[in-house]
């Protein structure tokens, strides 16, 4: 926090430059710096801000965001927490009426926050306007003690994340002033009555807005895990490449080469898409404090999808990482495992993945029937019923690739739809039809999801200002991406009829020929992300490779070789041995 002071950077932007280093196995500041200031910044009015915001920033007030609970994560509408306007005395009696309603995960809940924004079901004037955020001061802000009123813990040990303290909230007829509501989209006046927003989501603003701060996170924490496993690779010696001749690196083995390459693509891919969204998200926030949200539902879909697809990626990819090194990827000191345990919450938390992938894939289904329709569609959506442009480019070109990837897709969607009709004439009702063809509809959203990322790889690599030697390796990284996801997903080219079995024998060969190509400039690419020992805090990803000698220093501090014999042995082994059991 003394950094953040001292380069000036906003408690909002906080989280994006805060490195996992700080705490490698979660922060307990991180929904502070990010959801929390994000809130304030995009869901409070000019007021609201001036009142919190320097307090915020001065660490006096730490705030949580407050929305989950034990009953219900995903469905927002269905919170159970209510906030019932009173106008007689001008406040919000906040309440949770059952055991479902009680607040559960908050980050940093439990024992560091002090205040939060609570998402809970507005009433006013007797009627419900569904979940609204509000500012809920929960302690002390000299004692930390928690206000009567407010039931607060922690919610217990998790898979990962352990050095943040997971929450939980209830509220006993808590009463706040009506001014805590968060008032710069919608409002409640004093006597009662409610000012509608101009667009009915803007209160899941936050949600968008950390979605995006995922992304780029996904792609931070998948470039540590491949630079510990490749550096690994090129200092680790196992086995014989031809009999009798001396062990090699392992990076020289091609099925390594093929667990590590497509991952270090893949950081970039994630990291321009990153980026995109985040342009997207910029323009969308100054157009919103114009009064425009035409762009909103782009925004949230884009953000769903990227979200979805970073954070299954980079999970995937982190456990690839650590398989990669054998048993030492096993050892906490790898770096590894809190790589994986601080990544994997990633696929469940802001939005699990499924249900964001479901989000995308109803847009697609509505932009598509639009298309056909001839009304208008978003620009990210126009392809599905945009005619087909693949003859224009040389075949399996990066241009081409591309193109199979757009018109699969668009083939995708058309199919579920069809089938979506189909079963809709069956069940004759629009969501038991919807249900039975989930599975498919993922599949859209996933390779929808996918065409975007190798579209902005793609694009990103031939616009970027680089000497042509790099841009060289960027690009050969680029197409091996394309290929390999092409190879992944093999079957929705051959149904497509965009690529053929030759074609997909073509590329899995100059798939191979890449892996090749690229192995040498493997751990320059990794040296190339730039990570300190200190962030990346491996044993087995050091810069300068003494992965042996590290590793033997680090089971030195290990609590139980602090003495030759432990006690464990006086009070259980020995006894046991004696025993004659
Ligand atoms: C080296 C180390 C590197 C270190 C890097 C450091 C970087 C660190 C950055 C880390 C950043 C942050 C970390 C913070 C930690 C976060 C902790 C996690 C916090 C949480 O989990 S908070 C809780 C999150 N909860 C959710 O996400 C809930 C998910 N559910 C929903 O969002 C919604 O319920 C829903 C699934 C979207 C459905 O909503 P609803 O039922 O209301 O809507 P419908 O499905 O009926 O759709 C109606 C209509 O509305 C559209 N819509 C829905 N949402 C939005 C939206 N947000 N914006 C705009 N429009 C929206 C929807 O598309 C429909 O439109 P249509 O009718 O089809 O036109
Ligand atoms: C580490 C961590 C930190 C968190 N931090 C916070 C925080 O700071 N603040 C906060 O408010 N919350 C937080 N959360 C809660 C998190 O946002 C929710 O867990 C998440 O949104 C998923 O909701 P859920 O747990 O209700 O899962 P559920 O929705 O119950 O999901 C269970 C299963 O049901 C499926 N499912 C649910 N709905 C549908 C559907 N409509 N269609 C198809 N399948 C469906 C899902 O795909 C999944 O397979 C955190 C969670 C974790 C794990």
């Amino acid at each position: 926090m003394r950094k953040l002071a001292e380069h000036n950077i906003p408690l909002r932007e906080a989280s994006i430059t805060q490195v996992h280093s700080v705490l490698r196995d979660g922060n307990p500041l991180i929904v502070h710096t990010s959801m929390f200031a994000n809130a304030l910044a995009s869901l409070a009015n000019p007021k609201q801000q001036q009142q919190w915001v320097p307090l915020a920033e001065k660490n006096r007030i730490i705030g949580t965001y407050a929305q989950t609970e034990i009953g219900h994560g995903t469905f927002v509408r269905g919170l159970e927490t209510t906030a019932i306007f009173d106008p007689e005395t001008k406040e919000f009696v906040l309440h949770s009426p059952t055991i479902t309603s009680t607040k559960w995960w908050p980050g940093g809940l439990g024992k560091t926050a002090n205040a939060a924004i609570v998402m809970a079901q507005l009433y006013t004037q007797g009627k419900c306007y569904g979940p609204h955020p509000f500012f809920v001061q929960l302690r002390d802000f000299d004692t930390h003690h928690s206000l009567p009123g407010v039931i607060l813990g922690e919610i217990g040990p998790r898979l990962g994340i352990n050095s943040q303290d997971n929450g939980y909230l209830r509220f006993d007829h808590y009463r706040i002033p009506r001014t805590n509501m968060l008032m710069r989209h919608s409002q409640v006046l004093e006597d009662g009555s409610y000012v509608k927003p101009i667009h009915n989501k803007l209160s899941y603003g936050t949600m968008v807005w950390t979605r995006v701060a995922i992304v780029h996170s996904c792609s931070k924490k998948l470039a540590c895990a491949v630079t510990i496993a490749t550096r690994y690779s090129a200092v680790r010696h196992q086995s014989e490449l031809v009999p009798g001749k001396p062990e090699p690196q392992i990076l020289e083995y091609q099925t390594q080469q093929y667990k590590l390459l497509p991952h270090i693509a893949s950081v970039f891919a994630i990291l321009f898409s990153a980026s995109s969204v985040l342009r997207m998200q910029r323009n969308v926030a100054a157009s919103i404090s114009k009064g425009n949200v035409e762009l909103l539902p782009e925004l949230h879909i884009l953000s769903c999808a990227m979200k979805a697809l970073s954070s299954q990626d980079s999970t995937q990819g982190i456990e690839t990482c650590r398989l990669a090194c054998g048993g030492h990827g096993y050892i906490a000191s790898s770096g590894l495992p809190s790589l994986y345990t601080s990544t994997t919450c990633t696929i469940t938390y802001e939005g699990e993945n499924t249900v964001l992938l479901l989000q995308v894939a109803r847009y697609l289904i509505k932009s598509y029937r639009a298309g056909l329709e001839g009304l208008p569609v978003l620009p990210s959506v126009m392809y599905l019923t945009a005619p087909s442009a693949m003859h224009q480019s040389p075949p399996l070109s990066n241009q081409a690739l591309i193109e199979a990837f757009r018109i699969s897709s668009a083939n995708l969607v058309k199919e579920t739809e069809s089938r979506l009709c189909r079963q809709f004439n069956l069940e004759q009702n629009f969501h038991y039809a919807w249900n039975r063809c989930s599975v498919a509809l993922v599949h859209c959203a996933e390779l929808h999801s996918r065409y975007y990322m190798c579209e902005k790889f793609l694009s990103t690599v031939e616009s970027i200002r680089a000497s042509d030697r790099v841009r060289s390796v960027l690009q050969d990284l680029c197409r091996l991406y394309l290929i390999h996801h092409i190879t992944l997903n093999q079957g929705h080219f051959l149904r497509s009829g965009t690529l053929s079995g030759v074609d997909l024998s073509t590329l899995e060969e100059e798939m191979y020929e890449l892996l090749a190509k690229l192995r040498p400039q493997a751990v320059p690419l990794v040296d190339a992300f730039d990570f300190r020992d200190e962030l990346l805090g491996s044993t087995l990803g050091a810069w300068d490779g003494r992965v042996y000698e590290r590793l033997y220093e680090e089971a030195q501090k290990s609590p139980l070789n602090k003495t030759d014999v432990s006690k464990a042995y006086h009070k259980y082994l020995q006894p046991l041995m004696k025993s004659n059991l």
